[in-house]
This record gives C-alpha cells, structure tokens and sequence, in this order.
C-alpha cells in the first residue's frame, strides 16, 4: 500500500466539471470491476463518489455526508478496495448499524469482488440471526458486522472454544484490517443512553457504545498505523462529528450537497490536539429532492392499538394509488407509534384487508425468533389473519423455505450466504410485483435499499427529524425513479411536530 495521506485542512471547492465516468478518474478501478458496475447501469460516479474516490484511494479518512440514495456505498467500497487490492491479504472491516444494512452492504461488497479484480472474492456476515463462523471471519476479504454481535463475539471469553476463536478473530482482525467503515455512523455512535438496557459488554463501564469498543480495540491492537477510516451518513450533527473525530483523532468531512450539482464542499480535521475547521458551525440538513410529501391525518386513541385504524386508512390510501406507477411501496412503523405489534401486526392486518403485504423481518430472516419474541401481538394477529404465499413467489417462507432457514442457522456457513440470496429474492419479487407491501419497522431503515421504491408510508411520528429524512429516503434514490412520494399517517398532534420539523427545510408538506 501507499504510504497513508496525513488528513489536510483545507477547503476544497468543485468548481470544475467533475469527470463523467469512473474510467476517467485518477487511478480507476480496474476494467473488470468497471463491467461489474456498467452490468447494474452504473458509469458515471455521483457527486459524493466523484468527490471522494481520488482522496479515498490516496489513503485519506473521509466522513462523507451527502443526502440518502446518493451512492454513499459504493463511494467508500469502490476506491477502499481498489486501494487494498494489491495486497491480498488486506483486510476490510465494515461497521453497520443494522442486521439489515449489514446484509445489504455484504451483498454490496460480494458483488464487487466477483471475479477476483479487486482482491479475494470473500465476504463475511456478521449479524444477528447469522450464526458467528469464526474460520470464515478469520479468512475473509471483507466482513461486515454489527458491533453488538462483533463485541459479543470478541468479549466473549466464558466457554474455552469460543474463547480462542474470539481470540483468534480479534488477533485476525488486529493484524488483517486496513480499512474500516463505519456505515449510517450516526446511528453507530448514538450515545450510550440509546444502547442501554439491551445488552452489556465491558465497554460499555468505561462510558462507550459497541461500534467505539471495536474501533478503539482496532486501533490500540493493530500492528498497522495507517488503517483508513471512512464513515458516512446522510445525516451528521456537530456531536456525532466530535465523537468521530474524537474516535479517529482526525477526520476531515467532505460534502456533497444537491443532486448534481457540488454547493458545499470542506473539510474538518483534529489533528495532534490542534484543530483546524473551516465547515460552518451551524447544523446542515440534506433533504433529499424530488419527494413529494403528503400528510393524512388520523383520528386514533393513542393509548390503544392503532392498528385497525391506520391499516383502513393505509388500505384506502394505497388502493386509490394502484396502477399510478409501476413502482413498489415500502410501511415503515414508527417506535414511537401505538402500533403496539409493530411491522409483523401491520403487515398481517394488512394481508386481512387482502393486500399483498409481508414484514421485511420475515422475508429476510425468516422463522427468527426475535421477531417473534418482540412481538407477542403479532403472534395473536397471526392466528386471525394467517399468513399465505403471495402472488408470484413466496415472499413469505412455506414451510419448506423456514424449515431450510431453521437448517441454515445450525449450518453457519451457508447462513449469511442465503441472507443475501432471500435480499435479492425481494428485491426481485419488489420489482414484479408492484402492488405489494413490504413492512419494517422504523428502526430497521437506515441505509435499506429496495430497488424501485416510489412509495414510502410512514405510520405514526417518526423518532426525530433526522429519522423522517431516512424514512422519506428509502424513495427517491440514485437511480431516480420519475416518480416519488412520502404519505405519513399521524395523529393531528404528531402532524403538527412533523411540520415544525420541516418548516426550515423548505419542503411543502400537503394534505390528503
Ligand atoms: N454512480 C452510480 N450510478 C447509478 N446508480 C448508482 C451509482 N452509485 C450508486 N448507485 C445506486 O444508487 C442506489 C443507492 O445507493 P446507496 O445505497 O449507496 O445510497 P446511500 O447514499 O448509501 O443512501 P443512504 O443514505 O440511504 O444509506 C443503489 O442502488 C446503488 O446501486
């Protein structure tokens, strides 16, 4: 590898044209990844990546924030393993705050590395509901992880086994990592208040979350100096951008704001105890374009099941939509909604109504029993309202598909394997069919990627501000579909907070 960039203050200003396709830029990713990426439609880089892959292959920390769909995966993949392609042991470490996002971004990275032209084709899971296969994690390219599960596999000391494939992994990951990214790095730096109260890892006594243990432990046991870190995010405030830099000691942040165009662009670096910042102070929030925005108000009890309510309302909604578009549609539950089932209740209740509907969570880990176990409603809605095939393939598992998922957990290695095969599926079957409904909840959106979404409806308040752009986000993404709307079903009350929210965004926010 290139001796590592020391990160620069400076202000880098886009005024040129950038380059209009990845074979033009300095240093390209070689001809066979770029017939990957033509193969999925994908030449030109958009800003974000136009912006970062020159810097990102010269070996600088970036934290790139640009608005949701604009190709943030693919800006930290590309030029990471373009750079550690020479030395094929090099190591990938990819954090990501959700089981969901951490199967897309496997998915991501294995289909980059097919064919071998950026380094050994091998990718490793790492999530919940993905059983820990130590010899893979050891021997792969690329692993991509969720922190508790990566913290719970590295602290992990009790059974002697687990001891030492703990050890050898953390030994592995210590002496193998040469790059790490920290996906939705917001969400992975939450502030322990967030994390409280779900699991406990020695850590967490010194005041850090997960996603900070395994970094701190990256950097203090790596025999490297110069393991490059990239993180991103479409939503970045002044506090998740100290705890970075504070992580990583320096990290400038590079912006792309607007569709096409370069409007801000600096960076931010703490070096040494000296800090040089030449990014505004104030907060900037990149919402993305071309949404359209709708509100429909909803007379429920907040203090009882809204389920029955919002469904009819949803019910109506999407049915007088059907056939606008050829594109599908995405519920997200709000946590902070009376949906007291969540996803799995919604999307059963919905599936009553004679909708074609299934809860993300079923679709791509099917028969876990976390689901489950959160959702004892769920169940209850179940037996009113079982679940059956949808039209034109099994979203939901028969029970062959659940009995070789249930197969699949005992036999590691072909676990994280279908995660992402049953990704694809959906994707597939999102794609054939665009009437149909796929349910999550709100907690699982951050970086989710569905391909040709046109509708996004969003039950209750979402969490925060910045929560309702990741929401709005999973519609609207590079590439642009023509179409794209937000239907948020709320309370008058929760209606009224969304649109103090974003009367300083300059969206317009209409009624139903
Ligand atoms: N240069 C490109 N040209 C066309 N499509 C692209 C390009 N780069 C990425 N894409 C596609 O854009 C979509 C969105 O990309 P991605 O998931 O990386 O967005 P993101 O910025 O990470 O969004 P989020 O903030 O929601 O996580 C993906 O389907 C990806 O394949």
């Amino acid at each position: 590898l290139s001796p590592p960039v020391r990160p620069r203050a400076a202000t880098i200003r886009m005024d040129a044209t950038p380059p209009c396709l990845f074979s033009q830029l300095a240093d390209p990713p070689p001809p066979e990844a770029l017939a990957l990426l033509e193969r999925r439609g994908i030449a030109a880089p958009t800003p974000i990546q136009a912006l970062s892959y020159e810097r990102l292959v010269a070996g600088e920390h970036l934290l790139l924030h640009a608005e949701t769909g604009s190709g943030k995966t693919l800006a930290m993949l590309l030029p990471l393993l373009r750079r550690t392609a020479a030395c094929g042991g090099a190591k990938l470490l990819v954090l990501s705050p959700t089981r969901e996002l951490a199967a897309q971004l496997a998915d991501e990275a294995a289909y980059l590395l097919r064919g071998g032209a950026l380094g050994p084709p091998s990718v490793a899971l790492l999530a919940a509901g993905v059983p820990a296969d130590v010899e893979k994690l050891c021997g792969a390219r690329l692993v991509v992880a969720t922190p508790p599960e990566l913290c719970a596999l590295l602290a992990d000391g009790t059974p002697t086994e687990a001891a030492s494939g703990s050890r050898r992994l953390a030994d592995g990951l210590a002496a193998g990592v040469r790059a790490l990214v920290l996906d939705e790095v917001d969400a992975l730096v939450p502030g322990l208040k967030e994390f409280r109260g779900k699991r406990h890892f020695k850590w967490m006594d010194k005041g850090m979350h997960p996603a900070e243990g395994v970094v701190k432990m990256l950097m203090r046991r790596s025999t490297h100096s110069d393991i490059q870190v990239v993180a991103a995010s479409a939503t970045l405030d002044r506090s998740t951008r100290r705890k970075v830099e504070k992580l990583l000691r320096a990290s400038p942040v590079l912006r792309a704001a607007g569709r096409d165009s370069f409007s801000v662009a600096s960076t931010l670096t703490t070096a040494g105890g000296a800090r040089t910042e030449d990014m505004p102070t104030e907060r900037v929030t990149l919402v993305p374009e071309g949404i359209a925005h709708f509100l429909c108000p909803l007379s429920i009890d907040t203090t009882t099941d809204g389920t029955a309510a919002a469904v009819a309302a949803l019910d109506k909604i999407h049915r007088a939509r059907e056939g606008e578009d050829d594109g599908a549609s995405l519920v997200f539950v709000s946590s902070r909604s009376t949906y007291l089932g969540g996803a799995h209740a919604i999307a059963s209740a919905l599936r009553g109504k004679g909708l074609e509907a299934a809860a993300l969570s079923d679709a791509l880990w099917p028969g876990s029993t976390r689901a489950v176990k959160r959702q004892p409603r769920a169940k209850q809605r179940q037996e009113r309202f079982p679940p059956r095939p949808l039209g034109g393939g099994a979203l939901l598992p028969g029970p062959t598909a659940s009995a070789q998922v249930q197969q699949s957990m005992q036999s590691p290695a072909a676990a994280d394997e279908s995660v992402m095969e049953r990704r694809q599926s959906l994707n597939a079957q999102m794609r054939g069919s665009p009437s149909k409904l796929v349910v999550a909840d709100a907690a699982a959106t951050r970086g989710l990627h569905l391909d040709a979404v046109t509708r996004v409806y969003i039950l209750g308040l979402p969490a925060n501000a910045d929560s309702y752009l990741h929401l709005c986000g999973r519609t609207g993404r590079w590439p642009r579909t023509s179409r794209a709307e937000v239907v948020t079903l709320a309370t008058s009350g929760e209606l009224r907070t969304l649109k103090g929210w974003a009367s300083g965004w300059g969206v317009s926010l209409e009624a139903l």
